[in-house]
């Protein structure tokens, strides 16, 4: 049987100010498929996800979530995006409140959260094993608690999609493993996901696929470890060294 792609991103380039901060790109991810989207500082993750969701236009290529051109797409409450939890500022906001304003995507302006929509946000809540700490203040949970809370939030749209930056990015070990659990179960009941990450750390139990960016191209590699920006260097040749005629003006 097909399984459908979600995302499909193909000979993407994006320049921000004249400056071409991705080339080339193509990627696709798959319903029920886990990708790792890794790469140093500055590769350009961030980038590409921000272009992939429609938040930053692209020059050249083509993106296609759930079929449908991007930009022009429209059905967002399928794609639930999971920032890291560092950048969540709320001072007293409570975790079910967090957690609600995910379902925001199927209500009408100014329309309030209905008892079924409740119920869905307790549901999710419960799926990331925090409904007992809805009523708590956000800022009083850990990081990998924070984490779980954020997915959840994404979770109450019902999406089809999970984008993820650096969910494991100030979570410590144990939470990190529990984490994993957690998006391999989600990937096993059918979602696609696409999860930045510095380095696969435990969430290499749940990958099915790592792509690797440098410099904002994608690096062949092995497809499940992905591969390093060094193996790229290595075949770089910014002075020429290896060029016969080159190397015989040094
Ligand atoms: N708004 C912008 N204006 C100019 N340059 C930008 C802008 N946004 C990103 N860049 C540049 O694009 C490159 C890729 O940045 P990006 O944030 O996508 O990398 P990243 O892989 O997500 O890095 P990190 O892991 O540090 O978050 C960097 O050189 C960055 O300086």
């Amino acid at each position: 049987m097909d399984v459908p792609d979600l995302i499909r991103a193909q000979g993407v380039y994006v320049s921000i100010g004249g400056m071409p901060i991705l080339r080339d790109v193509s990627l696709t991810v798959a319903a029920g498929e886990a990708v790792a989207l890794l790469g140093g500082n500055g590769s350009g993750k961030s980038t590409l996800v921000r272009t992939l969701l429609g938040i930053l236009p692209h020059q050249e290529g083509e993106i296609t979530l759930f079929d449908q051109q991007v930009p022009g797409f429209r059905d967002w409450w399928k794609v639930g995006y999971v920032p890291q939890h560092s950048v969540i500022s709320v001072p007293n906001a409570t975790v079910r409140e967090i957690a609600s304003a995910g379902r925001l995507a199927h209500l009408k302006p100014f329309q309030w959260l209905s008892r079924s929509d409740r119920r869905i946000v307790d549901d999710c809540l419960e799926q990331v094993d925090l409904a007992s700490r809805a009523d708590w203040p956000f800022r009083s949970l850990s990081g990998g608690q924070k984490q779980r809370v954020l997915i959840a939030r994404a979770l109450t749209s019902e999406p089809r999609l999970l984008v993820m930056d650096e969910p494991l990015a100030g979570v410590d070990l144990h939470s990190q493993a529990g984490l994993a659990q957690l998006l391999g179960r989600l990937r096993d009941d059918g979602l696609g996901l696409l999860v930045v990450l510095h380095e696969r750390g435990p969430m290499a139990a749940i990958l099915n696929r790592s792509v690797t960016l440098c410099d904002g191209r994608i690096v062949e590699g092995d497809p499940v470890l992905g591969s390093t920006c060094a193996d790229e260097e290595s075949h770089h040749d910014p002075i020429g060294l290896s060029d016969p005629i080159a190397g015989s003006l040094t």
